[in-house]
């Protein structure tokens, strides 16, 4: 029976500005997001009773039952599918890796089933509809408001995880300011990658600070790539622990990467493409 694979790629927040407060608790959001060229890999199959297998260096602690968005996406489209998962992004970790996983999974049974991605794809997760999109877009809302941003230029970054995993709900219960500015109605036309990230230096993750105080190493993660040679920017993505610097090119990115892989080398450390 066919197989088809997906891939699942690592979202980074390059803003992540939060506006407001709805009354069930969500909180409003405007943020700048990209995707990278590293990821999980999901492998779907259509089968009588729907199963999951998790492998890959990022496999430990990941649920396999119901839980999982991936089993939870197969259900939301009425279907049933065998699903090998290939994990190499750490969960809970800002880089919305069961949220990329599910969108790949919906991607996949819409893909060999030759029918539409069902609604409701936001009840898997805030995130999941702009992973349905999986290239440079606008997040408003709580998450469902996702425009394509079109002309962003690439940026070469080091993304980096201290394995030590944030749960979203924890940090935006510690933010003390829930109602800060949105980004500029309309985003500036770049005229490089260097004009982006100078933009970029402007604008704010406010979930950071909250994610320092529950976790003090994402401090440290900042402090290191941002002494890099050749880091432009270094910024948190999500609601953490992960964290991004930015450089001018693939060898300074990849340079960077292996300096700071040789002297921590409990991080989860890789140079990847944003776009
Ligand atoms: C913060 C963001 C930014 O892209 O990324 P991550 O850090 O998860 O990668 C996302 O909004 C997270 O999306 P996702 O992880 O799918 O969120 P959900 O499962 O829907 O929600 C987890 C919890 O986060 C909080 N939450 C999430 C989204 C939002 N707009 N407001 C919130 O307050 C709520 O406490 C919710 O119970
Ligand atoms: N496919 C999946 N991959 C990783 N975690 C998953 C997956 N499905 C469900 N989860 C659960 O979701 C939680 C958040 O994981 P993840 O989506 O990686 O985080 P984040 O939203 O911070 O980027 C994990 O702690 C895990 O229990």
């Amino acid at each position: 029976m066919t197989v088809v694979e997906a891939f699942a790629p690592a979202k980074i927040n390059l803003t992540l500005h939060v506006t407001g407060r709805r009354a069930d608790g969500y909180h409003l959001l405007d943020s700048l997001v990209v995707f990278a060229d590293v990821g999980d890999r999901v492998s779907v199959r259509l089968a009588g009773v729907s199963r999951l297998r998790v492998t890959g260096p990022m496999a430990a602690g990941v649920p396999v039952g119901p839980d999982n968005l991936v089993l939870r996406a197969v259900a939301l489209t009425g279907t049933t599918a065998e699903i090998s998962l290939e994990k190499h992004l750490p969960a809970a970790a800002g880089i919305g890796g069961g949220s990329s996983d599910a969108a790949a999974t919906l991607r996949a049974l819409a893909r060999m089933r030759g029918q539409p991605v069902p609604e409701g794809v936001l009840t898997l997760g805030a995130d999941v509809p702009v992973c349905m999109l999986a290239r440079a877009a606008r997040m408003c809302g709580i998450g469902e408001e996702v425009s394509a941003v079109a002309g962003l230029p690439l940026l070469h970054a080091v993304l980096i995880n201290p394995r030590v995993p944030v749960p979203t709900p924890a940090v935006f219960r510690r933010l003390t300011c829930r109602d800060n500015p949105p980004m500029p109605d309309e985003l500036p036309a770049w005229a490089g990658a260097g004009d982006l990230v100078r933009w970029l230096a402007e604008q704010r993750n406010d979930l950071q600070d909250p994610a320092i105080a529950e976790q003090p190493v994402i401090a440290q993660v900042i402090e290191r790539l941002g002494v890099t040679p050749g880091c432009q920017l270094a910024r948190m993505s999500g609601s953490g622990a992960t964290c991004f610097g930015l450089y001018d090119d693939a060898e300074t990115a990849s340079s960077a990467a292996s300096r700071l892989a040789a002297e921590f080398p409990g991080w989860w450390i890789r140079s990847a493409r944003l776009s």
